[in-house]
């Protein structure tokens, strides 16, 4: 196994220092360190940072393998600084037994290029009316612990208790895909005033918020983890602040595309901008960023979802929702919340890593530490081409977008994945 000095980095944003990984560790860090085994990789007026982990990533695999495998996905993570990802259940067929969740888990040890976690569906099928095998996936290979219906809402409020009451035994969390389904029939766009001026079926915040306010309340009720992928409204902000006030273990996330884009981009009438939920006005945009800031909404998470070009480039009504985000995600943060490195890597690695019990993940580079890392050059800036990405789909909001940040390199357990802002595999 390779050596690696990496010289002059910014650990976290601090004072410029060396790090030796060896044997898949940080074997060593301080200035002027020497091994003359190692590779040396100059770093200097790069930031180092704790792998970035997406606790919400669509890979398509089963089922939809000419969107995105594991591998390809795995690769896009990798180029966007991940070393461990959480794949959601809305594949085909659903990973709502052991066997899917262990062929996913099995997938991703063979692209060996980040850690894929498997997430385990909620109900059988996704279809919402019984529970899927919770126990048999927590106890198969892949280790399950956290459980979604993810594309669908866990609606009806008694399965959702028991879901949440079942998951406690093995410290398990649900993370729910929050919409009233009953408030969100036929919508193509956030309901509001540009809805209204296309004259579109609206979304309104309301159904979102709806499902957080029960699901807070039902997991306060039984004492369990609840997490809410997605955040996309104000609205949700405040019910999610009072729940935590009140030691609700709930946590949260929100896209990197909802702190960037508002509903004005749906007067494009560009399907590559319909997503679930929908994109927003410019007040939750804001109320998400200061509540990212403030530690309401705990993580940055992907919710990378890839469509083939037939599902995306059509009329904007028979477009399926989702748009990518994993190499675009460490920009869109740069961007949004500036060089604050200690804030990125709480957001998008240390809580993260935390929520989905991935040990060995989210530490900051450190000795003994397993050296899954990434280097980030704050001072680049690139023209996001969809051609150029890793992804199989083209699906990026950001196409010709100039984005700050970039990529140089990517370890996984001491062994790189990327280097040089390219795949190595
Ligand atoms: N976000 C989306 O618009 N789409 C996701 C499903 C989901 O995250 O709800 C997908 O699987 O394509
Ligand atoms: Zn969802
Ligand atoms: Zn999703």
């Amino acid at each position: 196994m390779t050596a690696y000095l990496i010289r002059n980095v910014s650990v976290v944003g601090g004072a410029p220092t060396d790090l030796l990984i060896r044997d898949g560790v940080v074997a060593e860090t301080g200035a002027g360190l020497a091994a003359p085994d190692a590779t040396v990789l100059d770093a200097t007026g790069l930031v180092a940072l704790p792998g970035l982990v997406d606790l919400h990533t669509h890979l398509r695999e089963p089922g939809r393998e000419d969107a995105e495998t594991v591998e390809s996905g795995s690769r896009a993570a990798a180029l966007g600084g991940y070393t461990a990802v959480c794949a959601m259940a809305n594949t085909s067929p659903v990973a709502d037994t052991a066997g899917v969740v262990e062929q996913v888990w099995r997938l991703g040890r063979e692209a060996g290029l980040v850690d894929v976690q498997p997430i385990g569906a909620v109900t059988v099928g996704l279809a919402g009316e019984r529970l899927a095998e919770l126990g048999a996936m927590a106890d198969s290979a892949a280790r399950v612990r956290i459980f979604s219906d993810d594309g669908h809402c866990v609606a009806d409020p008694k399965l959702m208790r028991r879901a949440l009451e079942y998951v406690k035994a093995f410290d398990g969390v649900i993370a729910q895909h929050a919409e009233e389904p009953r408030l969100t029939e036929g919508a193509q766009m956030h309901e509001g005033e540009v809805s209204t001026r296309l004259g579109l079926t609206g979304w309104p915040a309301v159904a979102e918020e709806a499902i957080i306010a029960r699901d807070v309340l039902l997991a306060e009720h039984v004492g369990s983890r609840l997490h809410i992928c997605h955040v996309s409204t104000a609205g949700s902000v405040e019910v999610l602040r009072h729940a935590k006030a009140r030691g609700v273990k709930v946590t949260a996330e929100v896209t990197p595309h909802h702190l960037l884009l508002t509903d004005e981009k749906a007067t494009t009438y560009d399907p590559v901008y319909k997503v679930n939920p929908p994109l927003r006005t410019a007040a939750d945009v804001a109320a998400l960023r200061a509540a990212l800031a403030e530690g309401v909404i705990d993580i940055v998470a992907t919710d990378h979802a890839p469509h083939a070009v037939e599902d995306k480039e059509c009329e904007w009504a028979y477009a399926r929702p989702g748009m990518l985000g994993l190499e675009t995600a460490l920009s869109i943060a740069l961007d949004v919340l500036g060089p604050q490195w200690d804030l990125i890597a709480e957001r998008m690695s240390r809580t993260p890593a935390r929520i989905a019990g991935l040990d060995g993940h989210g530490l900051d580079p450190a000795p003994g530490v397993p050296a899954n890392l990434t280097l980030v050059d704050p001072a680049a800036r690139r023209v996001i081409e969809p051609a150029e990405l890793a992804s199989r789909s083209r699906n990026t909001p950001y196409a010709r977008m100039t984005l700050p940040g970039r990529i140089v390199a990517t370890f996984l357990r001491g062994e790189p994945t990327v280097l040089d802002g390219k795949a190595v595999k």
